[in-house]
């Protein structure tokens, strides 16, 4: 029998944890999120977000910014969120505008600030081993892997993608978890083979159904990361379930858990200012 690794489970533990641990500080979190343009699934996925925090206790600030704002309108807005004591974290929600710089937007975000883990500082930290948070997507799949006691080290993990906040930044932090990691990505000749020689296979490539059952080794297990328009994962579910032993469904996988990530990280921040109680 396949077993499928639920998200919500893992969602549910961490936000007890959280419940806990905010007891103990005298503070309400506060996140700041920020959307550009009006792409409706980003918009779907940032109220999701704003409710998940306001059920934890955590105040959101949201921004929603037409899709014509200027860098520098971007950049002044992210400044007056980093100089702003009582904001402990910023989302700069992706994609924005092709008009824009997004690499730069991101890294202005205060490192103490960067929840989301998206800045080039937080990055090289984690690749490091040093103690910044890593991006919600990446650590809920470390979170919900170790939930399911499913062991890293030494095992071949495949890895579809190299996005700069899923793929990437995941690679790097399997390698701190001591699996073998093979990253994949467009220029990959062979991903079928590579797939093929997985313990666990990745999919973050932002292509719906993309790995096929035929690809995968029997007994291996699947990580769906993919968030595609109409809740399509990167995974054809149907037949990767008969070969595999272990596989998350989309939805109520990785998503929630990506959820409770930005949650925890957020409280953490806000816990370094405040007075513990
Ligand atoms: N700066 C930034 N940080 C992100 O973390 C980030 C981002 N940009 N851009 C877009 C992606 C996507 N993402 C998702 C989070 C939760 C679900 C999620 O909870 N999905 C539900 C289904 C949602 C539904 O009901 O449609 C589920 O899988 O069960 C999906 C996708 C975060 N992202």
């Amino acid at each position: 029998m396949t077993k499928l690794l639920y998200g919500n489970p893992v969602a549910s533990e961490i936000q007890l944890r959280l419940l806990n641990y905010m007891k103990s500080i005298n503070k309400q979190p506060k996140i700041a999120t920020i959307i550009v343009g009006d792409d409706v699934s980003s918009h779907k996925y940032v109220n999701m977000k704003e409710m998940a925090s306001v059920k934890m206790g955590i105040e959101p600030l949201s921004f929603r910014l037409d899709k014509h704002i200027t860098q520098d309108e971007l950049i002044e807005l992210i400044d007056k969120l980093n100089s702003d004591y009582e904001v402990d974290g910023i989302l700069l929600q992706h994609p924005i505008p092709g008009h824009l710089n997004e690499r730069e937007a991101f890294d202005r975000i205060l490192l103490e600030k960067d929840v989301d883990g998206v800045t080039s500082t937080s990055f090289g930290d984690i690749a490091m081993g040093k103690n910044s948070f890593l991006s919600c997507t990446p650590a809920a799949i470390i979170e919900l892997i170790k939930y399911y006691d499913i062991e890293m080290k030494s095992k071949h993990i495949v890895v579809i993608g190299r996005s700069s906040i899923l793929g990437k930044p995941l690679s790097s932090a399997l390698i701190n978890e001591d699996a073998t990691v093979t990253t994949c990505h467009s220029y990959t000749r062979n991903v079928e083979e590579i797939v093929g020689q997985a313990d666990i296979v990745i999919a973050a490539v932002g292509k719906p159904k993309f790995v096929k059952g035929k690809w995968i080794k029997e007994g291996a297990i699947v990580i769906d990361a993919g968030y595609n328009p109409g809740n399509a994962g990167d995974v054809d579910y149907g037949s990767c379930l008969e070969k595999c032993s272990a596989i998350t469904p989309v939805p109520g996988g990785v998503g929630p858990v990506t959820i409770a990530k930005l949650l925890e990280h957020t409280v953490l921040a806000a816990g370094k200012k405040a007075k513990y109680i």
